[in-house]
């Protein structure tokens, strides 16, 4: 089985990552919390309560995980396009694969990398809607001290299957949408290029970017839910499950709840997958 695609994966998702943190801790905050009044309102609270940190709470544990997350999904969306094309990616240019091989492996690296995220996930999303101010003192302590400490919490309050809050909602979300982000990359890259050769360092900026957006727009209605039901229970249980968590959304706050935190969602994507992208298939081409 070849390895590159699962290292590339890993150092382009860290790039992506890093450039893409802030973006994310507002939108779980507007996604989550109803004390915001849209994206500059949340973006000014965060910065005179909690300081530039406050936009990077959470984000040590997704570091850690990425080289496993995005690993799995670049490694697996690649070696199910070999079994399914038995063409390696050195030779799919010339022998381009169908959209629908695409998108089983997109769909198949979607659904493995979203077991691997689930717990990650749940860790960061619970510690981006920490509110408390960093070391301050005379402040009362944030519930959990740090990834290490929440997920210690969680693991002995809810036992190891509470470390996979919301991990169905994050299955639900990622193995169709993910077939999307990469059929969405492919055809991009191949309009903008000609026969057989490789995309140009701008289309495959253009490409991934868009295929960022595309796939966030899609993803965000189940995004909703996965982060409402990732803090469900924490001070009281609101939902009985993925299905009430819907019902209960929709009918508190009507049909636009499953578009929150869509703006942001998307100016996050695009710059968050062009980078990913690019370093992903440079990485490639560098190893030979
Ligand atoms: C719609 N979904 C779930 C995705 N496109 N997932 C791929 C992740 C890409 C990048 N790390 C990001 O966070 O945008």
């Amino acid at each position: 089985m070849p390895v590159e695609e699962f290292v590339a994966g890993w150092i382009s998702g860290a790039l992506g990552l890093v450039l893409g943190h802030p973006f994310d801790t507002v939108k779980v905050r507007l996604q989550t919390q109803t004390t915001y009044q849209g994206i500059t309102d949340c973006m000014v609270k965060i910065y005179r309560h909690e300081s530039i940190l406050g936009f990077f709470k959470g984000m040590s544990f997704p570091i850690a995980s990425i080289a496993v997350v995005n690993s799995v999904l670049f490694g697996v969306y690649s070696n199910s396009l070999l079994a399914l094309t038995a063409t390696s990616h050195r030779e799919r240019r010339a022998q381009p694969p169908s959209y629908t091989h695409v998108f089983i492996a997109g769909c198949a690296g979607g659904f493995m990398q979203a077991y691997c995220l689930a717990p990650f996930d749940l860790i960061k999303v619970r510690l981006q809607n920490q509110t408390e101010p960093r070391a301050k003192p005379g402040s009362p302590p944030p519930r959990y001290r740090g990834p290490v400490h929440c997920a210690t919490s969680i693991f002995q309050k809810e036992g190891p299957r509470g470390l996979f809050r919301g991990a169905w909602a994050l299955t639900l979300r990622d193995t169709p949408t993910l077939g999307i982000y990469f059929v969405t990359y492919e055809a991009l890259c191949r309009q903008g290029t000609p026969e057989g050769q490789n995309p140009s360092s701008s289309t495959v900026l253009v490409a991934g970017g868009f295929a960022g957006i595309t796939s966030w727009i899609t993803a965000t209605p189940l995004d909703v839910i996965k982060s409402r039901m990732q803090m469900d229970g924490l001070t009281r249980k609101a939902y009985q499950g993925l299905l009430d968590c819907v019902v209960s959304s929709m009918r508190q706050e009507g049909p636009g709840v499953f578009f929150r935190g869509l703006t942001i969602n998307s100016a996050r994507a695009f710059p968050v997958n062009a980078v990913t992208f690019l370093s992903y298939e440079y990485l490639l081409r560098w190893w030979g």
